[in-house]
């Protein structure tokens, strides 16, 4: 996935077309020029700007996502998720993932949560248990105890043709050479392609040189999330991602439900383990092949806001495209 298409959302409610490349056409008159509700939330740390495109019509190209992901001149945030109708039969609604790059992508798990807390807040549902629509396959939401909130992330692909990963046949580990060093790493779909290390340091792993060189690296052809993930014991892990189409975030919600698949693969985790990543703590639970992963994790509600479209969304400053976010 991890396309660059322009972002058209409708304004008539449900009764949207699909628009060439998949994306929804509203009646264009009304597309340009409005103000765009938002609420910008976050879980662990790993923040978003979620916005209703069911009863909302916008027009947000690549180069305007980029504007408003960045930190100093925009809203700020690591992905733009977008609340659409359904698109199947049986799910409650369809759900669109932007990076702060502006590629389009298959899976986020923190906002997966931030998402089910969100469409109820704007009483889109009442559902407690809710089934969601992604590029990366369905998932389901269900509402937990003290704010917490419960997503069954589906059966990782680990077949490397699904990843995708370059291999000729699966296995738990591949070495990968990176400029004539030799990488061991896992690669693993949660939807969206994960590769995951081991480190015996996670707070000097080399997350910001490795992983961009990890990320773009050609045997993930569609690039990839690098996950540094340090065994604490069976049961607890401590994990740090470089996001493709991103840099370091403070949590990943995929990339843990990646760490957690790969570390039960070699044999060096029990199927629930506690992820703690910079943001904060995750469970996370696989019994095994063949058997979806369940995540539950806090959601964060930030501010409400507004923000008026300019009659051609353009760029109206040419920032160079962000690199990955280096953290001291
Ligand atoms: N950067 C990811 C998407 C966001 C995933 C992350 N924020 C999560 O919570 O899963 C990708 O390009 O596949």
């Amino acid at each position: 996935m991890s396309g660059d298409g322009e972002l058209l959302a409708n304004v008539d409610g449900p009764a949207s077309r699909r628009g060439a490349g998949g994306a929804f056409v509203g009646s264009p008159s009304a597309a340009l020029g409005g103000v765009l509700r938002f609420t910008k939330m976050h879980g662990l740390g790993n923040d978003f700007m979620v916005v209703d495109a069911i009863s909302q019509t916008f027009r947000l190209r690549p180069e305007m996502i980029r504007e408003l992901a960045d930190r100093h001149f925009g809203i700020g945030f690591d992905q733009l998720l977008v609340v659409e109708p359904p698109g199947l039969p049986d799910v409650d609604f369809r759900y669109r993932i932007f990076n702060a790059d502006g590629s389009e992508v298959e899976q986020c798990g923190n906002g997966a949560r931030c998402f089910a807390r969100f469409v109820r807040d704007q009483r889109l549902t009442n559902k407690k248990v809710m089934r969601v629509q992604t590029a990366g396959g369905i998932i389901e939401l269900r509402m937990g105890k003290d704010g917490l909130v419960k997503v069954n992330m589906g059966v990782p692909r680990l077949e490397p043709a699904t990843v995708p990963f370059s291999a000729d046949e699966f296995a738990p580990v591949y070495n990968v050479d990176v400029n004539g060093q030799n990488i061991e790493l896992s690669a693993v779909s949660m939807g969206n392609p994960h590769g995951v290390l081991l480190t015996a340091d996670i707070d000097n792993a080399p997350v910001a040189t490795l992983g961009p060189l990890l990320e773009k690296h050609w045997r993930f052809p569609a690039k990839a999330n690098i996950g540094f993930m340090q065994i604490v014991d069976r049961g607890h892990i401590r994990l740090r991602v470089f996001e493709r189409g991103c840099g370091e975030t403070l949590a990943c919600g995929t990339g843990a439900c990646a760490a957690v698949v790969a570390g039960c693969l070699r044999g060096l985790l029990d199927p629930r383990v506690e992820v703690e990543l910079i943001g904060g703590r995750l469970i996370i639970e696989w019994q095994g092949q063949g058997a979806a992963v369940m995540m539950d994790g806090p959601v964060a509600n930030v501010f409400e806001g507004q923000l008026r479209l300019p009659a051609e969304p353009g760029i109206r400053r040419r920032k160079p495209a962000r690199t990955g976010r280096q953290r001291s």
